[in-house]
């Protein structure tokens, strides 16, 4: 179905196509002059992406590069030269018959020609194999290098202000490349054959008419074919029986098989996914693009270009016609075949071209992508201030926090009115251990993530050692401070390397790491594991098997599983893991501050108390946060809890004088003490 130009509601300048289960949205196309020009515009702008990524590529490998060209270059120029010795073969020949005698020498040395042209461009063609394969593998690694130092460059709010970088790869940026050179030969090929057939048809003065014959048909094809891909568009899948199969194909995925198992609902999922896809019929689920394709023309264009594609044949019956003194069968064949030819290279160019405008959208993607400013932006001041900067901090301590009336909402929150934190103002002075308590979604971690940078405050502002956060470096002030979340994983690398990156100078130092290990509560973990430090427990192998029968006795399905076992550990062997790692980061001596935000959840109570005194003992110099919902090992040793409720901190004091106060922290206390209180009869 394809619905055109319906307009928008809000007059946003947009209208919406439907094409299958996808609606597009494109600009209102401007008439006359102004709307070439947006046109032209947009052709400029991939033009400069276009003229990036070949001259980046050139740079990169100038010989592979220009090897690559000359290769794809001269076989598709081939076709010209064998066209040329194939019309002179069918002259000799043509000759020789209405003569009664044919030239061997003229015949076999055309032969000959047209064999060593053949055997020329495929000798250079697969000598070229391995400059082909360096070249992509170049090209490829650069790319990737380039996506991922711009992933790892970006913050949470670029993230959040930006959609899905996920189908941004370096294979885009190959098939670019790829489809750029491929253009480029075919319109060589197309040039030379367009002079040839002008030649051939020289003796009646029709070649240039015969090339407009031969091209009449698919060039009126190709140019009112809708071009979806060169429009700047928005794409949105709306079908809601495609949604929902999608949504249920996602069930069959690996992560969810264990709930779908003990929930018992494969039956359920599976009725489901029928119903929708009965629902969905016939549909066309592919991408719009290829959809506008298949079902923009109407069927009496289509019919036209059809029978245009008959013209040549004509052209030739009259030709025979009119000129048949200065007509030979030899040229009538030699035009038909050009005319097959010069057809196929038409159409190899056409899509290609369109593939490669495609393409060169993801391109422009990319580079926009790497080039992207952060959001966070990086200040100029390195902390720890001097001694001498006339800050009141007493820095060996800690670090001094104030946050004063700081509101924020997350990036991207489509609810602009609800905020993560409401004119929070506290203060932390160097050396203190602070405890943070307050129902979910109160505001706890988002403190946190506003005071570790990975956002910025909306209003108000963030004092560290008396100076805006905004003004320091950031990666000197991450240097000072240690963190344990939840939101910490384990690195798919060697569980040495996983501890040790908590303090990078020191990674190869095994003594430290053991240390740290044990700190974390990790060394019976490590232990049990039989290549201890050096086990990867989501090691990121690629084993795969095709047509080997999974019977026990297989030789290859044994290899198989022999390559595919995989170690795995509980979600609390998980959190000491990851815990080491942080308490090896004290050991670069520049940590200021330690905030733990909930990292206990999955530890059983001997290993919650143990992290604890461990982060305790380390406390020296520091200050400290802990986010907590578990009270008693934490608040007793508090020199300040804040109790938060709704994004606001609703009371602040020690354990004693919170409890004096009968608020909320004395509620959130008291339920938990209670659990331990004998039941009353
Ligand atoms: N990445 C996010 N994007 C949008 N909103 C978020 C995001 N993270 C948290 N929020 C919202 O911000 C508010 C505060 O969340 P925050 O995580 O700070 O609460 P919390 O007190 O730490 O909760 P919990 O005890 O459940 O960990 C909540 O309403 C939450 O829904």
């Amino acid at each position: 179905m394809h619905l055109s130009n319906v307009p928008d509601e809000n007059d946003t300048g947009l209208e919406t196509h439907q094409y299958g289960v996808y609606n597009v949205y494109l600009e209102k196309s401007t008439e006359g002059f102004l709307g070439s020009f947006k046109e032209l515009n947009k052709w400029r702008e991939s033009l400069s992406a276009v003229s990036r990524l070949i001259t980046e590529v050139y740079e990169l490998a100038p010989a592979l590069f220009i090897i690559y060209c000359i290769a794809r270059v001269s076989k598709e120029v081939e076709s010209v030269v064998l066209l040329h010795y194939e019309t002179r073969i069918l002259r000799i020949i043509e000759t020789g018959l209405s003569q009664g005698t044919v030239d061997p020498g003229a015949l076999f040395g055309a032969i000959l020609a047209r064999l060593v042209c053949v055997l020329f461009t495929s000798a250079l063609w697969y000598s070229t194999k391995n400059v082909q394969s360096k070249f992509r593998a170049r090209t490829m690694h650069y790319f990737d290098d380039c996506l991922l130092a711009a992933r790892l460059s970006s913050d949470l709010t670029t993230d959040a202000d930006n959609l899905s970088d996920e189908h941004l790869s370096a294979q885009a940026a190959w098939s670019a490349v790829v489809d750029f050179i491929d253009v480029f030969s075919r319109v060589f090929a197309l040039m030379g054959q367009f002079g040839y057939v002008v030649h051939i048809g020289s003796s009646s003065n029709y070649g240039s008419l015969f090339v407009l014959f031969c091209l009449a048909g698919p060039f009126l094809r190709a140019t009112h074919q809708p071009m979806l891909w060169i429009k700047p568009r928005v794409v949105e899948a709306t079908n809601t029986h495609f949604l929902r199969m999608k949504a249920l194909r996602t069930l069959s995925e690996k992560r969810f098989r264990s709930d779908v198992i003990s929930a018992n609902i494969t039956q359920f999922v599976i009725k489901q996914f029928r119903t929708a896809r009965i629902a969905l019929g016939d549909t066309d689920i592919s991408g719009p693009e290829v959809v506008a394709g298949r079902i923009g023309t109407p069927w009496i264009n289509e019919m036209l270009y059809d029978a245009l594609g008959d013209l040549p044949i004509v052209f030739s019956a009259l030709l025979a016609l009119l000129r048949p003194k200065t007509t030979s069968l030899s040229t009538i064949a030699s035009l038909h075949e050009s005319s097959n030819l010069l057809r196929q290279t038409f159409w190899d160019l056409f899509y290609t071209a369109d593939e490669f405008l495609r393409r060169i959208g993801n391109v422009q993607q990319f580079y926009e992508f790497v080039d992207r400013e952060p959001k966070v932006k990086d200040g100029e001041m390195i902390y720890p201030l001097p001694s001498d900067s006339g800050k009141s901090c007493t820095m060996p301590e800690g670090m001094a926090i104030e946050l004063r009336n700081v509101s924020f909402s997350y990036p991207g929150d489509k609810d602009a009115d609800t905020k993560a934190l409401d004119d929070v103002s506290f203060s932390i002075s160097p050396g203190q251990l602070v405890v943070i308590v307050g129902a979910n979604g109160s505001g706890k971690s988002s403190i946190i993530k506003l005071i570790t940078r990975l956002y910025d405050v909306a209003t108000g502002s963030i004092l560290i050692d008396g100076e805006d956060i905004q003004n320091f470096q950031l990666q000197s002030l991450r240097q000072a401070m240690a963190t344990l979340t939840q939101d910490h994983h384990l690195y798919p690398l060697s569980l040495a390397e996983n501890i040790g990156l908590g303090y990078v100078e020191a990674m190869n130092d095994t003594d430290l790491i053991h240390e740290a290990a044990q700190k974390g509560c990790a060394t019976d973990i490590i232990e049990k594991l039989s290549e201890k430090m050096e086990t990867v427990l989501d090691p990121q192998g690629i084993q795969y098997s095709a047509r080997v029968d999974h019977d026990g006795k297989n030789k290859l399905y044994a290899k198989l599983k022999s390559l595919s076992k995989s170690k795995d550990v509980s979600g609390g062997e998980r959190q000491r893991l990851v815990a080491a790692r942080t308490f090896m980061r004290f050991n670069s001596g520049k940590i200021k501050l330690v905030a733990v935000d909930e990292p206990s959840s999955a530890l059983d109570a001997k290993a919650e108390l143990t992290l604890f005194d461990n982060l305790r003992s380390a406390r020296e110099g520091k200050s400290m946060i802990f986010v907590t919902h578990r009270f008693g090992h934490l608040t007793k040793h508090a020199d300040k809890i804040l109790c938060m409720s709704k994004g606001r901190v609703v009371e602040s004091g020690t354990h004693a004088e919170l409890m004096q106060l009968k608020g909320e922290y004395f509620k959130l206390y008291n339920i938990q003490a209670e659990a331990f209180q004998p039941e009353e009869k």
